[in-house]
C-alpha cells in the first residue's frame, strides 16, 4: 500500500483547472521532488495531500484513509507552504514554544536542538520580527521536524538560504530519508532536485508526469 495516493483527482478555481484526474503514490522513505514553472500547483497538490483543501473530484488517501472523511490532517507530517504566521514580537524559540505546546510532545532541549540543527541560535533575543528572510525559513524548517515528523510537506525549503545554509539542509534531508523518513519538496533550483531527489514529477496538462 502507498504512503500517500492520488487518485483521479480533480481541481479547479473558479473554472481554472489545475488538475484532471491525476494519480500520485509516494512510498515510504524517498525523497520526491515536484517541480513545474509559477503556477502550476506545486502548492495546490501540498495542500491537497495535507487536507488544508479538498479535491472536487477523486480522493487524497493517506495510510489507507481518505482525507476528508473520517480524517482532516494526516498524523505526524511536517509541513511548510506558504510562510506561517509567526508572533512577529517573540523570539523564534518562543514561536517553536508555542507550537510545540499544541501536541506537547517535546521538551525545550529538543527545541533548542533543533533550532541548532537547522543554524539558529537558541539562546538568541532577538525577535522573529527582525529576522533576515533566511532566518525565517531556518524557523519554518525548525518547525516542520522538531517533533521527529516522518513525512515531510516542503515547498521550497531552500528558500532565501546562503550556500552553506543550503548544504547543511540538504545533508539534514539525506540523514532523515536514511532514517526512513518520507519528503516530499519542490524547488526552482534544479541542482537540489538533481541531487536530492529518488523521484521526480513535473506538472504538465494537469497531471504529473514522472520525470525521474
Ligand atoms: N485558494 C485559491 N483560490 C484561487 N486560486 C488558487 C488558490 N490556490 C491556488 N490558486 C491558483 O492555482 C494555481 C496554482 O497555484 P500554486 O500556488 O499551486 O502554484 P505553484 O506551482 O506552487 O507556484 P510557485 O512556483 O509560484 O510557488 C495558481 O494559478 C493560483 O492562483
Amino acid at each position: 500500500m502507498p504512503h500517500i495516493q492520488l487518485n483521479q483527482v480533480s481541481k479547479s478555481f473558479k473554472g481554472v483547472t489545475i488538475f484532471e484526474n491525476m494519480n500520485f503514490a509516494v512510498e515510504k522513505g524517498k525523497i520526491y521532488g515536484i517541480i513545474g514553472p509559477n503556477g502550476s500547483g506545486k502548492s495546490v497538490l501540498f495542500k491537497l495531500i495535507c487536507g488544508f483543501i479538498f479535491p472536487d473530484h477523486g480522493s487524497v488517501i493517506v495510510d489507507g484513509e481518505e482525507l476528508g472523511t473520517n480524517k482532516r490532517f494526516p498524523n505526524n507530517f511536517g509541513i511548510i507552504i506558504d510562510r506561517p504566521g509567526y508572533i512577529a514580537g517573540k523570539t523564534g524559540f518562543d514561536n517553536l514554544k508555542a507550537l510545540a505546546l499544541i501536541r506537547n510532545k517535546i521538551n525545550d532541549d529538543k527545541i533548542k536542538k533543533t533550532m541548532k540543527m537547522v543554524g539558529l541560535n537558541p539562546e538568541s533575543t532577538q525577535k522573529v520580527k527582525h529576522y533576515s528572510l533566511g532566518m525565517k525559513q531556518k524557523l519554518a524548517l525548525a518547525q516542520a521536524i522538531m517533533e521527529d515528523q516522518q513525512t515531510l510537506i516542503l515547498d521550497e525549503p531552500f528558500n532565501a538560504l546562503d550556500a552553506e545554509s543550503v548544504e547543511n539542509i540538504r545533508n539534514l534531508l539525506r540523514k532523515f530519508k536514511q532514517e526512513g523518513r518520507t519528503i516530499l519538496l519542490t524547488s526552482h533550483n534544479q541542482e537540489d532536485i538533481d541531487i536530492l531527489c529518488d523521484e521526480v514529477y513535473r506538472i504538465n496538462h494537469f497531471k504529473l508526469e514522472k520525470v525521474k
